[in-house]
């Protein structure tokens, strides 16, 4: 038990280059622990909104300087004496102070650097991993890493609409194999790319951004590449999507491939790409708020497919219970700074869960080299993390932690003779 005696707060940079917050807070026992705060370049209009340097009008022309500001002026003395490990109570005492349905106040970025930074000063002074002492003694199971290795839409300058085309290596025995099996796929597509004369630059995920004749094609490129790998495509290593589809939603249809398509004929197109190729998770195939759309979509595919609402539900535990009421998807993509604290981003976890739905832990398109969320991937059993392609230093932070948690959980099953411990998540 230590109380908070201290916190500070910084602007550093993201992976963009662009100012990003980071807090460290300080224990009466000598604890002193940092987080910082990432951030979305397809954000969701309904995202809790943060003080960001100039990138749109909804940071209120606000910047990172601002939430740092607040953090030191409004935050910290009211935080002063606080028990570390009373996270609920912190983090209500932080929305309270806010007094905004959107964090608008202080911004979600001030809050949740300062809520993480909490947690994981907690979880070092109980002398406990971040995963420990998030989940508690059931957190065992290792996520599939669904690793963007070819990058379109936002994150890139290339033609390609879809965003994010993710390899999913549900085949492998353990989370080391599975990540050893994406990063030789990943420089399989570079060699395949090289060979066929086409761009081997990045995205902002360090997914490879070539210019395409269509999003097909894409996906026949990664099928080479697990090919030339030396693995089976739809046992070894399945496929997966994020269309980020509103980001190409323009007055009531989608603007995709050169051509404007309705709602139907998105799902059409989804369901002719899902019999191609072993596709098994779409995120964002439509627009964040066309959820007749969403409906339609999970009740023609939903059987066969994850449908994962990013933008759709934006971590918000309201929205969230909308999306199950109203049956529009089956999945959740979890990001702890589209609802702005850890309290929150439990509560739409355990709401996902509990309905029937499942979680992907995920980064964002702008990150630190913070891990946080390969600890929450674990703790919280999601099964899924989506962090990037393994490579570029920042994504790879993030599995290079799951290699040693899972290390950990070895080690401690090792100590007790037991079996098949941890689990990987291969389906
Ligand atoms: C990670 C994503 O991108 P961004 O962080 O730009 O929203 C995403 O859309 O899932
Ligand atoms: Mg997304």
């Amino acid at each position: 038990m230590a109380t908070i005696e201290g916190i500070v707060a910084r602007e550093i940079l993201d992976s963009r280059g662009n100012p990003t917050v980071e807090v460290e807070i300080g224990l009466d026992d000598g604890t002193i622990a940092r987080a910082a705060v990432p951030s979305g370049a397809s954000t969701g209009a309904f995202e809790a909104v943060e003080l960001r340097d100039g990138v749109k009008d909804r940071y209120n022309g606000k910047g990172v300087e601002n939430a740092v500001a607040n953090i030191e002026d409004r935050i910290v003395e009211q935080l002063l004496g606080y028990e570390a490990s009373e996270q609920r109570l912190i983090d209500q005492k932080l929305l309270d102070i806010d007094g905004t349905a959107d964090k608008s106040e202080l911004g979600a970025n001030a809050i949740l650097g300062v809520s993480l930074a909490v947690a994981k000063a907690a979880a070092s002074s109980a002398e406990l991993s971040l995963f420990r002492y998030l989940g508690g003694p059931n957190a065992h199971l290792l996520p599939v890493p669904m690793m963007n290795i070819l990058n379109g839409g936002a994150h890139a300058d290339s033609n390609v609409d879809v965003q994010e085309f993710m390899i999913a290596p549900i085949g492998a025995p353990t989370f080391r194999d599975a990540l050893r099996s994406g990063a030789e796929v990943y420089h399989a597509l570079k060699a395949v790319l090289k060979k066929k004369g086409l761009s081997t630059g990045l995205g902002d995920e360090g997914g490879f951004a070539p210019d395409l004749p269509s999003n097909a094609a894409a996906l026949d490129l990664i099928a080479e590449a697990v090919q030339a790998a030396g693995y089976q495509l739809g046992t070894d290593i399945v496929l997966a999507l994020d269309v980020a589809a509103t980001e190409f939603y323009k007055d009531g249809s989608y603007v995709f491939e050169s051509a404007q398509k309705s709602a139907d004929e998105m799902v059409n197109y989804y369901a002719k790409l899902a019999e191609a190729y072993p596709i098994v998770s779409i995120e964002d195939p439509l627009a964040e708020d066309d959820w007749a759309g969403w409906s339609a979509m999970t009740a023609s595919l939903g059987s066969k497919l994850q449908i994962v609402g990013d933008d759709l539900f934006v971590t918000n535990p309201q929205r969230i219970a909308r999306g199950i009421a109203e049956s529009a998807a089956n999945a959740v993509l979890v990001k702890v700074n589209q609802i702005g604290s850890l309290t929150e981003t439990f509560d739409a976890v355990e709401l996902a869960h509990r309905n029937g739905f499942r979680t992907m832990m995920s980064h964002r398109s702008g990150e630190t080299e913070d891990t946080t969320i390969a600890d929450l991937a674990v703790a919280t059993g999601s099964g899924q993390i989506k962090t990037g392609a393994p490579a570029r230093s920042e994504r790879v932070a993030k599995y290079n932690q799951l290699l040693r948690i899972e290390e950990e959980l070895a080690d401690a099953a090792r100590y007790a003779g037991a079996g098949a411990f941890p689990r990987y998540r291969s389906a």
